[in-house]
């Protein structure tokens, strides 16, 4: 099976060519508003190179009184942690050109973590960046409902899994909503 470093290149590079063309926003799915409570803790991220981007997810729960926050990295070693999304205040230029809230913000636990990803299998294993920064946040918070968020060409036959993998719940795509 190939390997995951020659997957990531070639699927990063699937993705951005994907948004380069005229495209279908993330829809969203009966399945996820019913999962939607008032009170809620939901993480959503600022999206990436061509990453799908989980606004309208993420609308749907502010829409439903959820809270979201979102995920701050210091570098490929340090656990992912999520911090309050205080809306009123920049963003500020991380590691990986990554957009985060400043370290100094609220540290919250998810209910839900929209998961970034880039690519996944249909038994929704997931391959990321390769930091495991999510692979890790999956360990410490494991009563979250996992959610991927990606563009469908990033579906692949099947994933090499480690044993740390852990897999989704569930994935929303530009069209569809994928359960095992
Ligand atoms: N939008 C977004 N935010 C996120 C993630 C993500 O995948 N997407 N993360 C997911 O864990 C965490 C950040 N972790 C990361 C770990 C490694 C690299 C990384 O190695 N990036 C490559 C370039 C990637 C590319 O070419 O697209 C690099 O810097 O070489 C990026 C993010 C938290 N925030
Ligand atoms: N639960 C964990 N505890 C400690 N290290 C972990 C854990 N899970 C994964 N790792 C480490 O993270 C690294 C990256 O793993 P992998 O290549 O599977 O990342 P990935 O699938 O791209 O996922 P992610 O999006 O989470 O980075 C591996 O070196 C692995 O040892």
């Amino acid at each position: 099976m190939i390997d995951k470093k020659t997957l990531r290149a070639r699927m990063r590079a699937t993705r951005e060519r994907f948004v380069l063309e005229a495209h279908p926003g993330i829809a969203v799915p009966p399945a996820f508003l019913d999962r939607l409570e008032h009170g809620l803790t939901v993480a959503s991220y600022v999206p990436m190179g061509g990453e799908a981007d989980p606004a309208p997810l993420a609308r749907a729960a502010v829409e439903a009184g959820c809270e979201i926050v979102l995920p701050h990295v210091v570098d490929r070693a340090t656990p992912l942690r999520f911090l309050a999304w205080d809306t009123e205040a920049a963003l500020i230029a991380g590691p990986f050109g990554l957009h985060q809230p400043a370290h100094t913000a609220a540290e919250r636990q998810p209910d839900i973590i929209l998961t970034p990803l880039v690519a996944f299998d249909a038994t929704l294993n997931r391959l990321g960046q390769g930091a495991g920064h999510y692979d890790r946040a999956f360990v410490a918070f494991p009563h979250a409902w996992r959610v991927g968020v990606a563009w469908g060409i990033q579906q692949v036959e099947s994933l090499p899994a480690d044993p740390w993998d852990v897999p989704l719940h569930a994935i929303a795509t530009e069209s569809d909503w994928i359960t095992p």
